[in-house]
């Protein structure tokens, strides 16, 4: 696949711009094969998304995996934030075309978000990155809503923030809650694992999941929060979590509930920690370099 966005640029871009859009793909897949999940696409089935699977969604990986590419060059290159979003449109539009479905629209947005955040913030300082993440999301924002979305209408109608509101706290959730709770969870004797599924179900209980209000309204989020706080108890306590989120799916298939945008979050916050080196096992050689997708179709 031939990308059709090139940029003159003397370097690429520098190291650790490359490696957070790597990285961001990784924590994308890391999401995708986290398995089970209550509604979402994994290695069992494709939940309360008949139109997905595993395939389509790492098909739209991989031209998520070519916009953050052509980001950080274009970031590199001092393109300004029409440029960016530009990239962001064409990555929806491609991503509808070779996929037929808009799987990724909302990760397309928070990964964009972060890695131009991140290029101001060339460090791992958490505080900064979202006070950076805060300013861009203002910027982006104000350049008004052109169109009707699934979100925008669950937004209005049961006056939640959504996706908006997240970028506009520079990602709280992920920063105040996600990675908190992981870390607590290994500090504590757990492993990766167990760590992940903590922060799952963390954000099962924080997040404003707007597909969730789409599909199932008021009473779908309250579900999703409702089975996020019993599974971090169930994490903490070593009970059977796994046997819980099983009988979970099915319920939630039953009633055609997903959460997209707690997937998108925990796709974020695994993307993190694997750039952080939190995902690595201690005695883990260093991975081998992610096989650099060869080429993109704009
Ligand atoms: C800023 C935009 C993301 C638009 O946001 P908006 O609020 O207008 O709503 P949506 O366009 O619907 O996108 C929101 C998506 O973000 C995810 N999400 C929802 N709540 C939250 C939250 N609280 N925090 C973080 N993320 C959240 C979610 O995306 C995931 O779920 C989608 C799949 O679920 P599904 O139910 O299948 O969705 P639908 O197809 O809508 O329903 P069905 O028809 O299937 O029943 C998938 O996208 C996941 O990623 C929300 O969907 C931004 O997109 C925007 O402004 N776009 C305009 C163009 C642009 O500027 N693009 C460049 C961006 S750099
Ligand atoms: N695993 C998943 N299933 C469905 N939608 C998603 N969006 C992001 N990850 C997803």
């Amino acid at each position: 696949m031939q990308s059709n966005t090139t940029y003159c640029t003397s370097d690429p871009a520098p190291a650790h711009l490359e490696k957070l859009a790597q990285d961001l793909v990784r924590g994308a897949f890391l999401e995708l094969y986290l398995t089970p999940k209550p509604g979402l696409v994994d290695l069992n089935d494709s939940g309360s998304h008949p139109d997905l699977s595993v395939a389509r969604m790492e098909a739209s990986l991989q031209i998520v995996s070519c916009y953050l590419g052509d980001l950080a060059d274009a970031l590199t290159a001092g393109e300004p934030l029409a440029g960016q979003v530009r990239l962001g449109t064409a990555a929806e539009r491609a991503m509808l075309r070779c996929t037929g479905t808009n799987c990724h629209r909302g990760y397309i947005f928070v990964s964009g978000m972060f890695l131009a955040a991140s290029a101001s913030v060339p460090s791992l300082d958490e505080k900064l990155l979202s006070q950076q993440i805060t300013v861009l999301a203002k910027r982006f924002f104000a350049r008004g809503e052109y169109e009707s979305t699934n979100g925008s209408k669950a937004r209005s109608r049961y006056k939640v923030g959504g996706v908006r509101r997240e970028a506009l706290s520079g990602f709280a959730t992920l920063f105040e809650h996600a990675l908190p709770v992981f870390r607590q969870e290994i500090a504590s004797g757990g492993n990766r694992g167990t760590a992940t599924y903590a922060m799952l179900g963390r954000l099962m209980q924080t997040v404003e999941d707007t597909t969730a209000l789409h599909r199932c309204g008021q009473e779908g989020l309250k579900t999703v929060q409702e089975d996020g706080r019993i599974l971090e108890r169930m994490v903490l306590e070593r009970e059977d979590f796994v046997g819980f989120l099983i009988e979970r799916n099915a319920h939630y298939v039953e009633k055609n509930l997903t959460m997209g945008g707690v997937a998108d979050l925990l796709g974020l916050a695994l993307a993190w920690l694997s750039h952080t080196g939190e995902m690595a096992t201690p005695s883990a050689r260093p991975a081998a370099p992610v096989e650099q997708v060869t080429a993109c179709h704009g």
